[in-house]
């Protein structure tokens, strides 16, 4: 099969600012690829040169087998900006009926385009009259217009509530499914933890992580927290088996390595009948994130 995208030892610089330091990765069709990275990571840099607006200083790229800018590649990618902006004047129909005429796709299809992202019974409203989520689905409205093989979407449900949010993953799930491959940077963790494939860390300009969110769980290695709930009275037993655990409100709080926690489970089984309550939290994307964002000194 070929990936969709694949980039090979990618540099960019500005000046003297390494935007993009020796960068590979590779995004297969149907595949929905977070890229996260704070400001100033390079993720911006990587979508402009994805979409051939720039050119990178070295390194190979390839978009569907084709060079980026190039009328191939720019008929198979699409792309959501962050705000994307319509005119206001204009209905959400003859927005996206203006964008396929522009893109030389016949416009018959505008209204089940409009259908297909939720929009159909706003079609002929003004924009000026939408919501930030409408917004939003005219944007994807207008990235789906000749069914593009790879969506670069630049923090596609920033500023939309958590129903929109639902609904807009809902719809590029479905996309996925049909073989669109997906790269959308994000800086909502939990978020694209749930919804997205493979997750890829830039820091720094350099991809300091890639792999799913177990592999990136393991690779990390971060403690395991466990909370003990204890039956009355019996703190001071279980505090007497893990010493170092801390008090919590009304619980004990343990960590462990990843490797003791098995070990760290019979322990607090062989406490039965003096622990009314366990809950184990493995380490959040966040401290991941935290984890390998912190390497390079940010
Ligand atoms: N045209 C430019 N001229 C000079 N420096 C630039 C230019 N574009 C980007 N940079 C620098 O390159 C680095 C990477 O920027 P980039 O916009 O790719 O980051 P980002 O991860 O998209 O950040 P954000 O989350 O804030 O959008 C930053 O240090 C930025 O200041």
């Amino acid at each position: 099969m070929t990936s969709t995208l694949t980039i090979s030892r990618l540099t960019k610089t500005f000046g003297g600012v390494h935007a993009l330091s020796d960068v590979s990765l590779r995004v297969e069709p149907g595949e929905r690829v977070a890229l996260l990275g704070h400001n100033g990571a390079g993720k911006s840099t990587m979508m402009k040169i994805i979409l051939g607006l720039i050119a990178p200083d070295s390194g190979d790229i390839s978009v569907c087998g084709a060079a980026p800018g190039g009328a191939l590649a720019r008929s198979k990618v699409a792309y959501l900006p962050e705000n994307a902006a319509f005119h206001s004047a204009l209905t959400g129909l003859e927005q996206i009926t203006h964008y396929m005429r522009l893109r030389g796709v016949d416009p018959a299809g505008a209204m089940d385009l409009l259908d297909r992202v939720g929009l159909a019974h706003a079609a002929r409203r003004r924009i000026g009259t939408y919501s930030k989520g409408m917004r939003q689905r005219v944007g994807l409205a207008q990235a789906l217009i000749g069914h593009p093989a790879l969506l670069v979407l630049d923090e596609p449900t920033s500023g939309l509530d958590p129903v929109s949010r639902r609904d807009f993953y809902e719809l590029l799930d479905t996309l996925a499914a049909e073989g669109a491959a997906i790269l959308l940077s994000s800086h909502a963790l939990t978020e694209v933890e749930a919804r997205t494939d493979r997750l890829l860390i830039l820091s720094g300009g350099k991809m300091v992580a890639e792999g799913t969110l177990t592999d990136l769980r393991s690779k990390a290695a971060l403690p395991v927290a466990m909370q003990i709930t204890a039956i009355n009275g019996y703190d001071r037993d279980i505090m007497a088996v893990f010493p170092d655990a801390i008090r919590i409100g009304d619980r004990l709080q343990l960590s462990c390595a990843q490797a003791d926690k098995l070990a760290t489970l019979a322990q607090i089984s062989a406490l039965r009948g003096k622990v009314a309550d366990l809950d184990v939290i493995p380490p959040s994307l966040e401290d991941i994130y935290s984890h390998f964002s912190r390497r390079d000194g940010q």
